[in-house]
C-alpha cells in the first residue's frame, strides 16, 4: 500500500515526528538529503518500521505515496525550504500539497502559499523533540480544505489536552506560522523572567543552585505550573558530567537565538504593538551574546549584582512577581496577535489560540485554560483587563513592583520584569505624558497635535505663527 503521508528532513524534529506519525498508526515515507541517515533511522526505528517507506530519491519519495499526495518539510527555515519544493514540485501533480512545517518566517509562508507552483500548508509545531515524538502543539496555516486533507494526522500526532487534540487551523496563508512566531516571542520573555528570577535568587539572595531547583519545583506545584518552570528546576539541579559541578556553573550565560524572537519584535513595530517584555528579552540575548563588553563594563564600572540582604523580596513575592509579569507577556503576545489579525483580515481565534497552547508546546502552562476562557468571554479585549487576569495583577503587581524595585536597588538586571512593570503602569495611566512629545515634535518639526480639549487636529504651539 502507498504512504498516506511523506515527510522530508530526518533531523531532530523530522525524525521525531516521524515516529510519533508512525506511532499513531499512520504510513509515512521519509526522505532525507543523506541516504544513510534515512537507512539508520529505519535501523533504529524498530517495530515502527513497518510503517515507514525510506525513499533514496523525490522521485521515489512522490511515487510511495498515496494520491492525492502530502508531504511534510521539516527542514531550516529560509532557502532549504525553497530548494525542497523546487526540487519536488515538478515530480507532483496539481492537487499535491506540501507543508512547511519548520520555525518559517510567516511573510515567507504567506509569499509559498501563492507562488510554489501548488497546494501549500505552513504549520507552527512546537514541543521540542520531545514534543515532535509524542505530541507538540500546531498551528496550521494556509487554505482550509488542504488542512482539512490532512488535519486528521495531524490531530492524531498532536497533543492532547482533555480529550482534545492541540492542533488547530489558524487562517489563511502565514497564519500559522505568524501564531508560532509570537508563541516563541512569548517563551523568550517566559524563560528571560524565569532567568531574571534566578539571577536573584543566585546572585541577591546567595541561593545555592540545589535551593534554587528546590524553589522551581515548588513553584511547578502552584500557579505558576508549567512546562518552563518545570524544565528551570531540572536544569538548576543537573550537574555536569564531567565535573560533578553543577551544570549552570559550566554553562556559557551566552543565548542563541534561531530568529523566531527577533521576527517578532520587528513584526511587532510594524503593527504598532507594544510587547515590550518579549522586545527586552530579545535585546536581552542580544546582550548575553555580548560577553567580552560585560567583561570590560564589571572592570570600569564594578561588577553589577550585589547582595540584597535584608531588602531580598520573600520567595512568595518572588512567585507572585513572576506571575504578574508572565501574564503580562501573554497579554502583550494576544494584543499582537489581534492586530495582526486585523492587519493581515485573518480573523485569528483567540481562545482557540490559547488552547492549542495548553499541551505539547513550550509555553504549555496551567493559566493558558484560564487564558482560553478569558479571551472566549471577549476576544478583543486586553487579556488584562479580563476580571480573572486583572484580579489576578491587582493582588501580584505589588510584588512585581517590589522585586523590580529591590533588584535594581542591588544592580541586578531585571529587563523583562522590569519592562512589564513599566508596561502596566502605562496601561493604566489615562493621562499619559506623550502630550510632551507631541509639543516637542511639533516645535522641531510642526507635525501638528490633537487638542485635548476639542480634538481638532493639526494644530500647532505658538512656535508655528
Ligand atoms: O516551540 C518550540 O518547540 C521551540 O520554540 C522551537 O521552535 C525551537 O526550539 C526554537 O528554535 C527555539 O527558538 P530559539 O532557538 O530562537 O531559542
Amino acid at each position: 500500500a502507498k504512504a498516506e503521508i511523506g515527510l522530508v528532513g530526518l533531523g531532530t524534529m523530522g525524525s521525531a515526528l516521524a515516529l510519533n506519525i508512525a506511532d499513531k498508526g499512520h504510513s509515512v515515507a521519509v526522505w532525507n538529503r543523506t541516504h544513510s541517515h534515512t537507512e539508520a533511522f529505519v535501523q533504529e526505528a524498530g517495530p515502527l518500521a513497518e510503517r515507514i517507506v525510506p525513499a533514496e530519491t523525490h522521485a521515489d519519495l512522490v511515487a510511495a505515496l498515496a494520491e492525492p499526495r502530502a508531504i511534510i518539510l521539516m527542514v531550516p527555515a529560509g532557502a532549504p525550504v525553497d530548494e525542497q519544493i523546487a526540487a519536488l514540485r515538478p515530480l507532483l501533480g496539481p492537487d499535491d500539497l506540501i507543508i512547511d512545517a519548520g520555525n518559517a518566517n510567516f511573510r515567507d509562508t504567506s509569499r509559498r502559499a501563492t507562488d510554489s507552483g501548488g497546494p501549500f500548508l505552513g504549520i507552527g509545531v512546537s514541543g521540542g523533540e520531545e514534543g515532535a515524538r509524542h505530541g507538540p502543539s500546531i498551528m496550521g496555516g494556509g487554505e482550509r480544505a488542504y488542512w482539512d486533507r490532512v488535519a486528521h494526522i495531524l490531530k492524531d500526532i498532536a497533543a492532547d489536552y482533555e480529550g482534545t487534540p492541540c492542533a488547530t487551523w489558524m487562517g489563511e496563508k502565514g497564519a500559522g506560522h505568524f501564531v508560532k512566531a509570537v508563541h516563541n516571542g512569548i517563551e523568550y520573555a517566559d524563560m528571560q523572567m524565569i532567568a531574571e528570577t534566578y539571577g536573584i535568587l543566585r546572585d541577591g539572595m546567595g541561593m545555592g543552585y540545589d535551593a534554587i531547583a528546590d524553589v522551581f519545583a515548588k513553584w511547578n506545584d502552584g500557579p505558576l505550573a508549567s512546562y518552563l518552570i518545570e524544565i528551570s528546576a531540572k536544569v538548576a539541579a543537573a550537574t555536569d558530567a564531567r565535573t560533578g559541578e553543577p551544570l549552570l556553573t559550566v554553562i556559557a550565560d551566552s543565548a542563541g537565538q534561531k530568529g523566531t524572537g527577533r521576527w517578532t519584535a520587528v513584526e511587532a513595530q510594524h503593527l504598532g504593538a507594544a510587547i515590550p517584555a518579549i522586545e527586552a528579552a530579545v535585546a536581552a540575548r542580544n546582550l548575553s551574546a555580548k560577553a567580552d563588553m560585560r567583561a570590560t563594563g564589571e572592570e570600569l564600572f564594578g561588577a553589577g549584582p550585589q547582595p540584597m540582604g535584608p531588602n531580598a523580596p520573600s520567595l512568595d513575592s518572588l512567585e507572585q512577581a513572576l506571575m504578574a509579569g508572565k501574564i503580562m507577556c501573554y497579554a502583550q503576545g494576544f494584543a499582537m496577535i489581534n492586530a495582526a489579525s486585523d492587519e493581515f483580515g485573518w480573523a485569528l481565534p483567540l481562545p482557540e489560540i490559547a488552547r492549542v497552547w495548553r499541551a505539547g508546546c513550550i509555553i504549555r502552562s496551567a493559566m493558558l485554560n484560564d487564558m482560553a476562557d478569558a479571551l472566549a468571554e471577549d476576544p478583543a479585549r486586553n487579556l488584562l483587563f479580563a476580571p480573572f487576569f486583572a484580579d489576578k495583577v491587582r493582588a501580584a503587581a505589588p510584588a512585581l513592583r517590589e522585586v523590580v524595585i529591590a533588584a535594581q536597588a542591588a544592580g541586578i538586571a531585571v529587563p523583562a520584569l522590569a519592562s512589564g512593570l513599566a508596561w502596566f503602569d502605562t496601561v493604566r495611566t489615562a493621562r499619559g505624558t506623550a502630550d510632551m512629545i507631541q509639543g516637542q515634535r511639533d516645535f522641531f518639526g510642526l507635525h501638528g497635535f490633537v487638542r485635548r480639549d476639542t480634538g481638532e487636529s493639526g494644530q500647532h504651539g505658538p512656535w508655528a505663527s
